[in-house]
């Protein structure tokens, strides 16, 4: 399997489509938008880039990576606000997705539809191990999805898991390394097992 994406045809030519990045936190999911967006900015693609205004834990305007990785994004409220911004570009970048309304879904396939090439990033689960908000239809309409992984941070294998290590029951929590840890699904079922005897 590629894991990255360095078709270069697909990467340039002028033809719609559906890229999904997903995973857990801590993953690389950012990074790899940022160096797809990037990579498409050396190509003088006009590249245009979202996030939710809600996402203002490292910058109110950048995408940031947790490795401090940055590019510079407009942050919008509801999906459809996409839509306003992107009559004139070949490449958007959408980060946080799991976030936004399940407009995005049609949103990215207008976009698609209309030979722009769309690049989302987002966790596929949130801190229960259930679907989080749009990304699983996103994933069905994508052309391609890659599924990145974080390392477990008690064993070592690969992380597919975001354990939130707070008491708080909302889905929607913003937060980093105080408030989750990437866990294998082992340490994941034995941390939650773990939460439930505290309670
Ligand atoms: N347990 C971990 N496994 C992998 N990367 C980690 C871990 N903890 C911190 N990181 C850092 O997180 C970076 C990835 O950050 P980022 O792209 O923002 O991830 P995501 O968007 O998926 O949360 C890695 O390059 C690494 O520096
Ligand atoms: C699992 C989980 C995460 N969140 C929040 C925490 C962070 O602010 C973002 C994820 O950011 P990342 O770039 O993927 O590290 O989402 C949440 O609100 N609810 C959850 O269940
Ligand atoms: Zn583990």
């Amino acid at each position: 399997m590629v894991l990255f994406s360095e078709d270069h045809i697909q990467e340039t030519r002028r033809r719609g489509r559906i890229e999904v990045i997903c995973g857990s936190m801590f993953s690389g999911k950012t990074e790899e938008l940022i160096r797809r967006m990037k990579r498409a900015k050396f190509a003088k693609q006009r590249v245009e880039i979202f996030k939710p205004a809600i996402d203002t834990r490292y910058s109110e305007e950048d995408v940031v990576s947790h490795d401090s990785h940055s590019i510079a994004s407009t942050p919008i409220d509801s999906s459809a606000s996409i839509l306003l911004f992107t009559s004139e570009i070949d490449v958007v970048g959408i980060d946080e997705a799991q976030f936004f309304d399940s407009g995005l879904i049609d949103v990215c396939n207008q976009l698609a539809n209309n030979g722009i090439r769309v690049i989302i990033a987002g966790l596929d689960m949130d801190f229960k191990g259930n679907p989080f908000g749009p990304m699983p239809q996103l994933c069905a309409i994508a052309d391609e999805v890659s599924k990145v992984h974080a390392i477990c941070v008690k064993c070592g294998q690969l992380a597919s898991f975001s354990h939130r290590t707070v008491k708080n029951e909302k889905q929607v929590l913003l937060g980093e390394t105080a408030e989750y840890e990437p866990l294998c699904r082992e340490c994941y079922l034995r941390a939650r097992g773990e939460d439930e005897q505290k309670v």
